[in-house]
Order: C-alpha cells, then sequence, then structure tokens
C-alpha cells in the first residue's frame, strides 16, 4: 500500500506549474468520438489516472487513443461499439459522458449504471431528460442505461432542474450532431463548459453561449477531428494556492488563471491572504494570522464545491468561527472525520460544517475519503505537530499529477512511500515512536 507522509511545519517558497484540468479534458476525450472523419490532437492533457480510465472505456467502443507525453490522439473513425460494461465505467462517473456522444453519431449507446460514490448518490436524470427531449428513447434495465433514436437527434428546448456540469457536457455533445437548433436553459457555467464548447465548434460544431446560462446549438451534419489545448486546472491551482497560504509561505502559481478562480480569491482574500497577479498565473503570500469567513458551495461562478475540502483546512487554521454549507453534493463531509482525527474542530449540523479555529492540528493516520479530501488532508499534514500518513492515495492519484513531489519541491516535508501491509499500525506505536520519522521501504 501507498502513502503520502507529511510532516508539518514548513513555510512553502518557489514556484509550481499547473497542469491541464482533469473536469476539462474528460469530456474533451469523449468529445472526439463525435469526429467521424480525421484525428483529434489534445494537448496539455494531464498524466492522470482518470485519463487512462477513459481511455480505456473508448477502447471498448473502437476508438484509438494514443498517449504521447502531454498529447493524446484521439481516432474514432473506424466502425464504433455502442455498449460500456461496468468494468469500463465502474472506476469513474465521467465515463457516462461517452452516451450523448454515441448517440448523436450512431444512435445508440448502452452503458452500464455509474452507481453511487463517495460524495453522494448522483443521479443523471438530467442527462436523460435531455437526451429524451431530442427524441431518444431511454430505458434502465440489468444495471445499465439505453438510449437509441431512428434517424438522427433532433434540436430541442431543454430546461435543466440544476445547472449539472455533466448534463450540460453530455446534452451539448449530443445536440451538436442532432437536426435543427438546441437551446438549452439553466445550464452549467463552468470554465470546462467553455473548453468543451471552444472544442466541438474546432472540429465544425455551432455552439454559442457557453459561459453563460444559455446555450445554443444549431446542428450540423459531421464533425472533424481537431487540435485543441486543454485549460489549466483552477481546482490543482485552487489548491496550491491554499498550500501556500496554509503554511504562511510565498508562492507562485504558474498557470493559474485569475478568471478561473474568483469565488476563490475573493474567499482568501477575505480570510488576508495577499494574492497577486503576475505574468501567467498568481502570487500567494499568506498572512501571519488567518481571519474566519463562511461560505457556501454553488455552481460556477460561486464557490467550488471541489475546493470544498481544501478550504476547510485553511480554516481550521483561521482565527474563530467559520461555517462551511454544501449545497452541490448531499455528502461531502466525509472527510470531517478524517480531520477530527487530526485535533480539528468541526461540528457538523445538516449541510454545514462549524469550524472553530485555530485547531493545534497534530499529526495522525487518516484516509483519502475522495479525490480532495486527500489533497486537503495533506494540507492539514503541512501545519500538523509531527507525522501524518495519508493512504488510499488512489482517489488523489485521480485529479493531481505528482502532488507530493510538487509540494516538495516547494519545501514541504514530505515523501510518497510504499507500506508493508503487516507493518504494526500506528495506533499501536508508542507515542515516541508515531513522533519518529518511519523508515519504510
Ligand atoms: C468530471 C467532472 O467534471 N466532475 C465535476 C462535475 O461532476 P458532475 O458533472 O457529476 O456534477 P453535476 O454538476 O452534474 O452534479 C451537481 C449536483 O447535481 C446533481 N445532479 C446531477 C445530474 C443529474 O442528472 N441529476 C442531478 O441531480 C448531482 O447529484 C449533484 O448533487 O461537476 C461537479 C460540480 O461542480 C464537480 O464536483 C465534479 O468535479
Ligand atoms: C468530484 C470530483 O470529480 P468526479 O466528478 O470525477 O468524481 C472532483 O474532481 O473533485
Amino acid at each position: 500500500m501507498e502513502k503520502i507522509i507529511v510532516r508539518g511545519g514548513r513555510k512553502l517558497a518557489g514556484s509550481v506549474k499547473v497542469e491541464g484540468a482533469k473536469n476539462a479534458v474528460l469530456p474533451v476525450i469523449t468529445a472526439s468520438i463525435l469526429a467521424g472523419e480525421g484525428t483529434s490532437t489534445l494537448k496539455d492533457v494531464p498524466a492522470l489516472s482518470d485519463v487512462h480510465t477513459i481511455s480505456e472505456v473508448l477502447s471498448y467502443l473502437n476508438v484509438d487513443t494514443k498517449i504521447d507525453g502531454n498529447t493524446i490522439k484521439v481516432d474514432a473513425t473506424k466502425p464504433l461499439e455502442t455498449e460500456a460494461p461496468f468494468e469500463a465505467v465502474r472506476k469513474m462517473r465521467a465515463s457516462f459522458l461517452v452516451m450523448g456522444p454515441l448517440l448523436a453519431r450512431v444512435g445508440h449507446a448502452r452503458i452500464a449504471l455509474p452507481g453511487g460514490c463517495a460524495i453522494g448518490s448522483r443521479p443523471i436524470d438530467q442527462h436523460l431528460k435531455g437526451f429524451e427531449a431530442m427524441g431518444a428513447d431511454v430505458t434502465i434495465g440489468n444495471g445499465f442505461i439505453e438510449a437509441s433514436i431512428k434517424g438522427r437527434l433532433q434540436g430541442a428546448k431543454i430546461y435543466l432542474d440544476f445547472p449539472s456540469v455533466g448534463a450540460t457536457e453530455n446534452i451539448m455533445m449530443a445536440a451538436v450532431l442532432a437536426e435543427g437548433t438546441t437551446v438549452m436553459e439553466n445550464v452549467a457555467q463552468e470554465p470546462e463548459i467553455v473548453c468543451l464548447a471552444n472544442y466541438l465548434n474546432a472540429m465544425g460544431a455551432k455552439v454559442r453561449g457557453a459561459g453563460t446560462g444559455t446555450i445554443r446549438i444549431e446542428g450540423v451534419e459531421k464533425l472533424v477531428g481537431a487540435e485543441h489545448a486543454v485549460i489549466p486546472d483552477r481546482i490543482e491551482a485552487g489548491t496550491f494556492m491554499v498550500a501556500a497560504a496554509i503554511t504562511g509561505g510565498n508562492v507562485f502559481i504558474e498557470n493559474a488563471v485569475s478568471e478561473h478562480l474568483r469565488p476563490l480569491i475573493a474567499k482568501m482574500e477575505e480570510m488576508g491572504v495577499e494574492i497577486t497577479e503576475e505574468g501567467e498565473g498568481l502570487r500567494i503570500v499568506g498572512p501571519e494570522t488567518l481571519k474566519p469567513v463562511d461560505l457556501k458551495t454553488m455552481p460556477h461562478p460561486g464557490f467550488p464545491t471541489d475546493m470544498q475540502s481544501q478550504m476547510m483546512a485553511l480554516l481550521l487554521q483561521a482565527k474563530g468561527t467559520s461555517v462551511i454549507t454544501e449545497t452541490v453534493f448531499e455528502n461531502r463531509f466525509m472527510h470531517v472525520e478524517e480531520f477530527r482525527r487530526m485535533n480539528g474542530n468541526i461540528k457538523i449540523e445538516g449541510r454545514a460544517a462549524i469550524i472553530e479555529g485555530p485547531s493545534t492540528l497534530q499529526g495522525a493516520e487518516v484516509s483519502a475519503t475522495d479525490l480532495r479530501a486527500g489533497a486537503a488532508l495533506i494540507l492539514a499534514g503541512l501545519v500538523a505537530d509531527g507525522y501524518t500518513r495519508v493512504d488510499e492515495l488512489k482517489h488523489l492519484d485521480r485529479g493531481y499529477v505528482n502532488f507530493s513531489e510538487k509540494l516538495a519541491s516547494l519545501g514541504a516535508d514530505v515523501e510518497r512511500v510504499t507500506v508493508d501491509e503487516n507493518q504494526k499500525p500506528a495506533t499501536e506505536t508508542s507515542e515516541q515512536e508515531v513522533n519518529m520519522k518511519p523508515k519504510f521501504a
């Protein structure tokens, strides 16, 4: 088993470069299925396990992907298969984003139900509502969702009950090859939606309004492979912003796009963090004392739920009471129990977490309950007394490239190690042992 071991107490300094965005690259790769001619070349692709997972899903559909460093070539010109089995989609919910492109290209898709996950039940009713509005027959049975249409999908007017990121993407990808015009209202406005629309337009689609609440799509008859660079990852950037602030450090975050980070910048500035635009990125200088704030996660341009747990780590260091209200996912407080193991003072009341700071955090054995929780626990470890050991790194690897190496390059005392499964758990070791640096192989 692998763990990341971090010892708190170092101020971070230096410069770190942000990768391409996980949440932009996944829909962009699935959108490549829409190109009946030519190969797509995608650039600034992060080396994440999720990228390999989606490539695997595409291989079930007879779509070739070739990864070469940070570039992926996708060729969807061979006859497509239309079934994605459970073993293909189970690792990652974004796999369901192949449904819109398959329906649009060949009028049929049978995808295993993605199932629940650690942050909530995550239904897909809004995706299906969009496909049905465009004329598709949708049935659910034997653990699969099957959608089909004779001939082309038909342009439609679709109002989303909630601005779901995935539903906006899936429906947009279906509508680009539909007959006639589709108008989507109350859609997600995340920067990743704009990235996808730009790619679709480069392939020959006619998508207008991405980044606003209404998207209008005029269907075209075919799309051709294109070249596209993925936007920088605003959540990775935000995570390093918190790393700098929590340690009272001074870090330049290359490729951080301030326009994409407005809600986070606003909250961190309220806390007293100094944030300045500098060339191609942002400089973050942490203050001596952090002020408490209240925040509520919301669809963009509200505060991103994917930064909620990292912000909780930061608020544990603020002087006073802060309240975080999670409105996007029903069950995204699993990390609270892990923070408590580190002596974090947090109370949950319904959808709100009440954080009393500053907590004197103590190193502990903790688990990454989901991808962002993994990062948040490591951030807390940067300021905890002694050693924090974080396991379940498979979640972290879905969304961060070389996270511990990047932190170490900024001066953090952190390393990733392989642990002998038979080793005595830390809870059984003496206090002295817990505070000694372990010598794992
Ligand atoms: C790969 C990717 O881009 N993942 C992001 C995407 O996930 P994802 O696209 O799954 O998130 P959604 O915006 O769809 O989900 C937001 C909320 O809407 C609900 N919902 C969604 C669809 C639906 O048909 N019915 C429904 O009720 C979900 O259960 C959730 O409570 O946006 C989330 C919200 O910003 C982020 O946390 C994820 O990192
Ligand atoms: C929840 C996340 O991703 P996904 O939707 O891929 O699970 C995330 O990136 O924090």
